[in-house]
């Protein structure tokens, strides 16, 4: 039987197969992107891709791609992303999905939303009948966190403040925390990422809807490739 991490490399694998020569490459996060970042470095090695430029959604995978020779650029120096690959925490068979489990959602959803074609990149056990199984987090800016944490809390989403190791507040690249809502499954996802889009404070939240183009699942007998209808 296939580890986890040997599925998630099948699809990192393909994946980095889908890259064309001379464009604009986003690279998302996580474990999996981890696989695709060393493939497509390898893949880049033998056979130069001459892309136009690249960007990426965290420092650790912006610092795991200047290792393997490439350069990053910042989203705002260029104009649109051709192709973006990234991981998911969960996937249904909509082709929504819950992100953010690495802490990079608000990165992730504005180059996904600047990217013509988005690919996530997911081993099985990310694929659920209906949204969760996984904490959805939510960016919140530091002014009125306590506020909308009540406000959640109120509303019966267990809220929790992410917590790094020492027991701190987890912080964002730009400074904020994150609050996981604890709602298993979620009961509307466009309404509940409709409320949390309305509500002042909330800089971003992973509920990734209508996003992603296609979905490539590593299974134990193949990987399945889905696309949205
Ligand atoms: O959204 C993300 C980071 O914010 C990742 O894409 C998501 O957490 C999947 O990670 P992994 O491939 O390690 O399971």
């Amino acid at each position: 039987m296939a580890t986890q991490d040997e599925l998630k490399k099948q699809a990192a694998a393909q994946a980095v197969a889908m890259v064309q020569p001379n464009t604009v490459l986003g690279v998302g996060t996580g474990s999996t992107v981890a696989f695709f970042i060393d493939l497509l470095g390898q893949r880049n090695r033998q056979t130069p891709l001459n892309l136009k430029a690249l960007v990426t959604t965290s420092s650790r995978s912006k610092q795991q791609l200047e290792a393997n020779g490439f350069t990053v650029s910042e989203l705002a120096e260029v104009a649109q992303v051709d192709l973006c690959i990234d991981g998911a925490d969960r996937v249904d068979h909509q082709l929504d999905g819950i992100k953010g489990g690495g802490g990079a959602l608000t990165l992730e959803k504005n180059v996904a939303i600047n990217a013509k074609h988005n690919v996530w990149i997911v081993d099985q056990s990310k694929v659920v009948d209906r949204l969760g199984g996984f904490p959805l987090p939510v960016e919140v800016l530091p002014v009125s966190c306590e506020q909308n944490f009540r406000r959640f809390d109120r509303q019966g989403l267990q809220p929790a403040y992410r917590l790094k190791a020492d027991g701190s507040r987890y912080v964002t690249h730009y400074g904020n925390y994150i609050i996981d809502l604890h709602v298993d499954p979620l009961p509307i996802p466009a309404g509940l990422a409709a409320m949390l889009d309305s509500t002042v404070g909330v800089v971003e939240h992973g509920l990734f809807l209508g996003m992603t183009d296609e979905v490539l699942i590593a299974t134990e007998s193949k990987i399945e490739h889905w696309t949205r209808k």
